[in-house]
C-alpha cells in the first residue's frame, strides 16, 4: 500500500529545510553534468543548496569537485529491485537508477526538487518549493522515442502528448494513466514514505523503465502534471514541438540518445546512451 506522508498543508516550510537533489553514480562523465547543474542553479541565483546523492563508486576526486562547487555530497547505498532474470530494461544501466529512491530518506529536508544530472536550469525555479504539499509534481513524458519500442503505446503510435493523433484503441480498455518523466520532480522526503517505497519495491517486479515506472505506480494517486517548461525532455523538440512553450523554457533535460554527447562529453560512458 503506497502510503505517502506529507506535512500538513499551510504549515510554511522553513527554507533551510528545502534542497535541490540530484543523483550521481560511477566514475564517468555524469559528474560533468552535475557540475553544470550546480553552476546553472548558482547562475539563476537559487536560494537552496544542491544535495548530490552519490554511490560509493564516485571517486574522491569527483566528490571534491562537487564540494568545490558548493554541493552537499551525501553517500547513499545502492537500491536494487527484486531479482528477476526476465526483466529487460529499456537501457541496461537503468537498474542503477533505483538508487534514487534513497533520497526520500533525506528527512533533514521537508521538500526537495529532484533534478537528473543531465538536466540544465536556465531560469530560477525556487517557486516550485512554494507549491502546496501533498502532491508529486512532475512533467509528462513522451512515448515516441525508439527506447519505448517494447511498449504498446509505441507499437500503435499512441502518445499522451497528443492522444488525438492515434487514439487509444477502445478494445485495449482505458488509456494508460498519465505518466511522468522521473528526471525532475517535486516531492517531500519522509521516513514513512521512504520505508513504504522500500517495502513496495520488494514486491514489485522490475520493468523496462526501472524506478521511473515504479515511481509512477507508487505516486499515481497524488501525481500532478506540471508544464514541460520545468523539464523539457529534448525529444519533445522533434516529436511534439507544438507542445513546447519555447519562450518560457526553464529546465532542459538532455535525455535523448546522443544528446548527452553535447552536454556531457563524448566518453565511452556516453556511448551506451
Ligand atoms: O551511470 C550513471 C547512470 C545514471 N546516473 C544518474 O542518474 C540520472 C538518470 O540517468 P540518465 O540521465 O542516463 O537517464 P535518462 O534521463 O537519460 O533516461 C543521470 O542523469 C545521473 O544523474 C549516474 O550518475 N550515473
Ligand atoms: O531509469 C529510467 C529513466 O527514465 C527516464 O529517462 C528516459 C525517458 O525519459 C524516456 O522517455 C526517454 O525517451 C529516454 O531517452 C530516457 O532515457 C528518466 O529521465 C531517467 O531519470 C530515468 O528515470
Amino acid at each position: 500500500m503506497s502510503t505517502i506522508i506529507s506535512k500538513m498543508d499551510g504549515v510554511s516550510s522553513n527554507s533551510s529545510k528545502r534542497a535541490y537533489v540530484t543523483f550521481l553514480a560511477g566514475n564517468g562523465d555524469y559528474v560533468k553534468g552535475v557540475v553544470g547543474l550546480a553552476k546553472g542553479l548558482r547562475k539563476v541565483k537559487s536560494a537552496y543548496p544542491l544535495v548530490v546523492a552519490i554511490l560509493d563508486d564516485v571517486p574522491e576526486e569527483h566528490r571534491q569537485i562537487l564540494r568545490s562547487q558548493g554541493c552537499i555530497v551525501r553517500l547513499i547505498d545502492p537500491v536494487y529491485p527484486p531479482n528477476n532474470t526476465q526483466t529487460q530494461f529499456a537501457m541496461a544501466y537503468y537498474v542503477i537508477n533505483y538508487s534514487k529512491l534513497r533520497i526520500w530518506g533525506f528527512e533533514e529536508y521537508e521538500k526537495m526538487v529532484y533534478l537528473d544530472g543531465d538536466i540544465q536550469v536556465f531560469e530560477n525555479i525556487d517557486h516550485l518549493f512554494e507549491w502546496p504539499n501533498g502532491y508529486f509534481y512532475a512533467v509528462m513524458d513522451c512515448f515516441c522515442e525508439k527506447v519505448w519500442n517494447f511498449s504498446t503505446q509505441y507499437k500503435i503510435g499512441y502518445c499522451q502528448q497528443c492522444p488525438e493523433r492515434v487514439p487509444w484503441p477502445a478494445e485495449s480498455g482505458s488509456p494508460p494513466p498519465l505518466y511522468f518523466n522521473a528526471g525532475m520532480f517535486v516531492s517531500e522526503p519522509s521516513l514513512v514514505t521512504y520505508h513504504n517505497l522500500m517495502e513496495a519495491l520488494e514486491t514489485t517486479p522490475p520493468t523496462a523503465f526501472a524506478e521511473q515506472d515504479f515511481l509512477n505506480m507508487f505516486f499515481k494517486d497524488i501525481y500532478k502534471p506540471i508544464p514541460n517548461v520545468y523539464n523539457l525532455v529534448l525529444a519533445m523538440l522533434w516529436r511534439h514541438p507544438e507542445n513546447v512553450d519555447f519562450d518560457n523554457i526553464k529546465v532542459a533535460h538532455y535525455c535523448a540518445a546522443k544528446s548527452k554527447d553535447r552536454s556531457l562529453g563524448d566518453s565511452q560512458e556516453r556511448k551506451r546512451t
